[in-house]
């Protein structure tokens, strides 16, 4: 009978049954962790069917902050048979993905993006595990503060290189952007000292594995994570099947390349070479080195450059910001000579510039998703065990009781009335949450400094009468690069001598 109805009989018995599973079906997916410990799940949109998408294809930063306003600080919804919570407020924030980050140190199960995709081998999408560990373990000497100490003097180089790309073209800033990220990451992980073009065929590639990974890694994107049985359906996921050989091939490439090199006494400092020189230490086989170096490129290139790109967005909407910024720099430094990591802690004025950047246009819109590994209990509700949690980053960098007027850019929110910069844990709503807190936020954080460092020194970056920025397309783009927009640059310095100073510090 049930057969019959699904096929469209108007049997009314199946009907009947038909909508009793309808009902009950809507009933658990709203209730079914109703009452575990006497607490309910957090609120949210009613249920939907199991196999639609709760969030919209784009802007689901968006979705999760207007869900966040109508439901509450903490919000639940569904996902196929997944439990999703949103939070969206940054005293939850703390409470929950901070305080209880050891019970938030999983993963959610990424069929598309980690199984499919990477074979289970990515640390970005990695389940909590023995595996996990031994990966985490072996990024976190060569990332942590001393180690991306050591990266400084190439960061500066590469960021001289940047201010002479602009120069010459500032109407392909974003490119040069992501040039600049692109070689500092390639010198990390594999230690490629070469000058490193956009146009490289080995960049491409990256490049491209890279947007791979961000396509699948988006909520909903794939229904195998929604209806796990697709996956055995003959001929399914070919194309993520295609990725995945690609992605594989290009990482042990890189591998065996810093390999040769070592045996031929060639290699310079990486991330990789330590790998291959501490196997023994680090129990590593040769596809988990290879993944480990590849995701330090996922993870750390086009989040770089969309972060550069995000300053020098701000700077030519924000030319009142950006004068007390040159004002600093005038003061603190002049014009006869460039900054230096050593200015850094004499510049508060462009530190609460970038804080305000990374605030007003955060550069991971939604955060990664992280899995509760028990039930946490949260003033009276119950996220429970297995839910799949999202600390929205949009979503928090726009608490208006932390961040007063949010949609304002307002760097001098981030320092005191003396001009100092206050102290703050804020460095969640760019860079992640408690034991998943992105490991490379050192070096990304120094990329992000030396870069609007040197910018703002050089340049005065306008708008363009002309082409005015949508500041909004740049935030609803899929991937902010999709988004390009045009600015031009006006040297605070005179051309030749700035040419000439930026040529001199990238042959250091
Ligand atoms: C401005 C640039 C960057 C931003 C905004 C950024 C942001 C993030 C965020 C939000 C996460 C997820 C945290 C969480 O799960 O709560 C993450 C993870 C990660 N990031 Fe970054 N990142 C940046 C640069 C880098 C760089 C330069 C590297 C490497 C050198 C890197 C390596 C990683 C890795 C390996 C993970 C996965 C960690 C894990 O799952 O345990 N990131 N990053």
């Amino acid at each position: 009978m049930i057969l019959e109805a699904l096929t469209g009989s108007t049997d009314h018995y199946a009907v009947g049954i038909i909508t009793v599973v309808a009902v009950l079906a809507v009933l658990y997916t709203r209730f079914s962790f109703a009452g575990r410990k006497g607490a309910l799940l957090p609120p949210g949109p009613p249920a939907r069917w199991f196999w639609s998408n709760a969030l919209p294809a784009v802007n689901i930063a968006y979705a999760l902050t207007n869900l966040v306003r109508e439901y509450g600080p903490v919000v639940s919804f569904r996902q196929g048979s997944q439990v999703i919570i949103a939070i969206g407020s940054v005293e939850a924030a703390v409470d929950i993905m901070e305080k209880e980050g050891g019970s938030l140190v999983d993963r959610p199960r990424a069929i598309a993006a980690s199984e499919i995709l990477s074979n289970g081998l990515s640390l970005s999408m990695a389940r909590y595990g023995e595996r996990f560990r031994r990966l985490r373990k072996a990024v976190h000497p060569h990332l942590q503060p001393k180690a991306a100490e050591e990266y400084q003097d190439m960061q500066r180089e590469n960021a001289m290189k940047f201010i002479l790309d602009m120069l010459n073209d500032p109407t392909a800033h974003q490119k040069h952007a992501q040039r600049y990220a692109a070689s500092v990451i390639l010198r990390v992980a594999y230690g490629k000292s070469t000058p490193t073009a956009n146009t490289d065929p080995e960049v491409v590639r990256i490049y491209k594995v890279a947007k791979h990974f961000q396509a699948t890694i988006r909520p909903g994107a794939y229904l195998v994570d929604r209806v796990p049985l697709l996956r055995y359906l003959p001929g399914y996921g070919k194309q993520l099947y295609e990725w995945h050989r690609e992605e594989v091939e290009l990482f042990r490439h890189q591998l065996r390349r810093v390999k040769s090199e070592m045996d031929q006494n060639k290699a310079g400092l990486s991330f990789t070479k330590a790998l291959l020189e501490n196997t023994e230490e680090h129990k590593l086989s040769t596809d988990e080195m290879s993944y480990l170096a590849g995701s330090l490129f996922r993870a750390g290139s086009d989040t770089t450059a969309v972060g550069i790109t995000a300053t020098v967005m701000a700077a030519a909407c924000h030319p009142l910001a950006q004068a007390k910024v040159h004002e600093e720099l005038d003061m603190v430094i002049g014009l006869d000579r460039a900054p230096t990591f050593d200015d850094s802690s004499s510049l508060p004025q462009l530190h609460a510039f970038l804080l305000e950047t990374l605030r007003w246009r955060p550069i991971v819109r939604i955060g990664v998703p992280h899995c509760a590994t028990k039930d946490i209990l949260w003033r009276g509700y119950c996220i429970p065990k297995g839910a799949t949690v999202y600390g929205c980053h949009w979503t928090l960098s726009r608490d208006p009781i932390v961040f007063p007027d949010p949609e304002i850019f307002n760097p001098q929110r981030w320092l005191d009335s003396e001009g100092r910069l206050k102290e703050n844990n804020m460095k969640f709503i760019t860079y992640g949450f408690g034991r998943r807190a992105c490991p490379g936020l050192h070096l990304a954080n120094r990329s992000l400094y030396i870069t609007l460092a040197l910018l703002l020194w050089s340049f005065r970056i306008v708008q363009r009468p002309d082409a005015p920025i949508n500041t909004q397309a740049f935030s609803d783009a899929v991937v902010s690069h999709a988004a390009p927009f045009e600015i031009d640059v006006i040297p605070r310095v005179e051309v030749a001598k700035l040419r000439a100073m930026m040529m001199e510090g990238c042959m250091d």
